[in-house]
This record gives structure tokens, C-alpha cells and sequence, in this order.
């Protein structure tokens, strides 16, 4: 079984005007909201892709009603530790450029946080655990260090990908997969990273620091696998841009699921890319019809 972990879910406001006039009443055209998070996307592609999944975290408030509301109207599966405080809300801007305003999230009480954890005692070595997105300030920074020492004492995977000090820490305890964008990855070691050579290279130093693959995404661009003895390279599919939130969290769900029924490093990447731009093709989380659509257009190559 996969698990989703989300710490820091959201409900994904998301607004829409032609220009964004800053000091000014602006009036928007489109609003919508969905039930956002990085691990609640990534569950949300599994589940489009036939991998048996439940999402983990903490849910609290009205805005964790409606987020719960909507996860059980699409179906997923889901176990949620309830948490008194209000779940956050980002705000997703899309006007001549998209601006993401995300908040730091909810308290989360020392009772709430032991309730969580304790779920992590029933792991075994065939589940695969997916740590995704930011951590809520009320939780110390190691949280994802200390939970993935519960998962490697029940021999089971886990995946990563959170950004900073929260990624590198994890490093050294060998991570399945790690997913930085170009940016992050550029941020974690104080670099300006100009071409692919030089994504490489970095790629390269996280495997040192001990991550098993190195899934760099790179919007528009479309993405670099590193493992320790190959590199991959692939462009992104043409497409009509919807929404690109979300496309890094289905190009993860797209290559783990992938890699726990198969371990093939390549065709994980194929699906991660295939389902990343699906999703910044659609104006939702993609489709398993946007996946298939998108497939035979992914040309992998050695770099
Ligand atoms: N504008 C786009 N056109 C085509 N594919 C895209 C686009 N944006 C994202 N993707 C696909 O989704 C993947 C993840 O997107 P990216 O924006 O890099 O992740 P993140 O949301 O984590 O920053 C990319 O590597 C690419 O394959
Ligand atoms: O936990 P973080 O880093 O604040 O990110 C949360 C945001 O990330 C998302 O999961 C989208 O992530 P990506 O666009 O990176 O795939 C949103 O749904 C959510 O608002």
C-alpha cells in the first residue's frame, strides 16, 4: 500500500482576472476552490492510476471540513488525524502571471501530533510512504526526519519532497525518490543553475548526499532523472497550459507509483513526466484519459 502524508494541507483558492492591479479594487472573472496539498495530489493521480493509496495528515476547522467534504466526493481513500485549529487556505493567482500565496498552516497540540505518529507504528515492508509539501510552523523542522525513522523501522520505502533543510536532512537516510524543481534545487545549494550540465551536476551531488533517484521537474521544460550510474532527460509534451498546480505532485505520484510495480527507473519517469504535464494541461488534477493522451509523447533520452 502507498501512503500520502500532507502535513500542511490547504483548500486551493484559485482566482482568475486579466491583470492584477496592485492597490486597486480588482474584480476577479473566475474563482474555484479545491481541495489542495501536496500529498492530497499526488493520492488524488494515484487513485487515477490504479495504485491503492490512502492520504495521511491533519485536517481541522471549517476549511478541514470542506476539504474532507471534497475528498470523499472524489472518492479517496483517506485517514485524516482531526486537529482543533483551521486547516490553511492558499491563494492561487492567475492573472498575466500566476502567483501562489501559500500560509504557514495550522496549530497543531502535542495530542494531535501523537495521534498522527501513531499510525506510523502499523507500516510493513511493502508500503511505501510519500512525504510531500511543507511542514505547519507549529511542528519542529526535523518532523519529517523523526517520522521516516519510524518508517525504516518497519522496513517499508518512502519518498520525499519538501524543499530547504527539511529536504537535506533526509538525504542521508537513502529516500526512494526526491522531487526538487529546478529552483529549489538551485536554493539548496545557494546556486544560479544555467543549463542542463550544470542541473546535472546538482542532480548528482543529491545522490551523493544519498537520495536513490533524483527526479528534478522543471516546468515547461520538462525534467532530468539522476541515478547513481545514469542520467535522463526528457522535453515536456506540447499542451495548452489550464493550471499548473499540482504538476509537480503528479509527476511524483505518476514515477513512485510507477517504481513500486515495476523498479523500472525510466518508465516511472516516462508516467512522472506524462502525468506532470497532464495536470498543468488541465484545470484540475489530471485525468487517467490527459495521462494516456500524453504517453506516447514523452521521449526519453540518456544525457
Ligand atoms: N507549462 C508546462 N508545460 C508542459 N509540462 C509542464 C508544464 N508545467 C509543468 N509541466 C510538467 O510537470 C512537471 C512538474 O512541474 P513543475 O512546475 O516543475 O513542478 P512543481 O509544481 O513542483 O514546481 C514538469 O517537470 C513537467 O514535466
Ligand atoms: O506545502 P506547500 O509547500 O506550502 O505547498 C502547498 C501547495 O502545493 C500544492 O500541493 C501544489 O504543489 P505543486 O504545484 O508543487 O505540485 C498546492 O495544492 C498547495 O497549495
Amino acid at each position: 500500500m502507498i501512503y500520502t502524508v500532507t502535513l500542511n494541507p490547504s483548500i486551493d483558492y484559485v482566482i482568475q482576472l486579466p491583470k492584477l492591479n496592485l492597490g486597486e479594487v480588482n474584480r476577479l472573472e473566475k474563482s474555484y476552490k479545491f481541495p489542495g496539498g501536496k500529498g492530497i495530489n499526488v493520492s488524488r493521480i494515484l487513485r487515477e492510476l490504479g495504485y491503492a493509496n490512502q492520504a495521511w495528515g491533519f485536517l481541522g476547522g471549517f476549511t478541514g471540513k470542506f476539504v474532507n467534504a471534497q475528498l470523499q466526493q472524489l472518492h479517496l481513500n483517506a485517514n485524516f488525524t482531526k486537529i482543533a485549529d483551521d486547516t490553511r487556505i492558499n491563494v492561487k493567482l492567475k492573472a498575466d502571471q500566476e502567483t501562489e500565496l501559500n500560509a504557514a498552516g495550522p496549530e497543531i497540540t502535542e495530542t494531535e501530533k501523537q495521534t498522527f505518529i501513531a499510525q506510523f507504528d502499523n507500516l510493513n515492508k511493502n508500503d511505501v510512504v510519500i512525504f510531500s509539501g511543507s511542514v505547519p510552523s507549529s511542528l519542529p523542522e526535523t518532523f519529517y526526519f523523526d517520522l521516516i525513522q519510524k518508517v525504516k523501522a518497519q522496513h517499508a520505502e518512502y519518498a520525499v519532497d519538501t524543499a530547504g533543510e527539511a529536504l537535506k536532512r533526509t538525504l542521508p537516510t537513502h529516500p526512494v525518490v526526491v522531487k526538487p524543481n529546478n529552483h529549489e534545487l538551485a536554493d539548496l545549494f545557494g546556486v544560479k543553475l544555467a543549463n542542463l550540465d550544470e542541473i546535472k551536476h546538482y542532480g548528482l551531488k543529491l545522490i551523493e548526499m544519498g537520495a536513490q533517484n533524483v527526479m528534478i521537474s522543471m516546468a515547461g521544460d520538462g525534467g532530468m532523472l539522476v541515478t547513481k550510474d545514469h542520467c535522463y532527460r526528457s522535453a515536456a509534451p506540447k499542451g495548452t497550459v489550464q493550471n499548473s498546480v499540482g504538476a509537480g505532485d503528479s509527476m511524483l505520484a505518476g514515477f513512485t507509483g510507477t517504481f513500486d510495480a515495476t523498479h523500472d527507473p525510466v518508465e516511472s519517469f516516462r508516467y512522472g513526466l506524462a502525468c506532470g504535464s497532464a495536470t498543468a494541461f488541465s484545470a484540475d488534477i489530471a485525468t487517467r484519459a490527459k495521462i494516456d493522451e500524453l504517453l506516447p509523447q514523452i521521449n526519453i533520452e540518456e544525457f
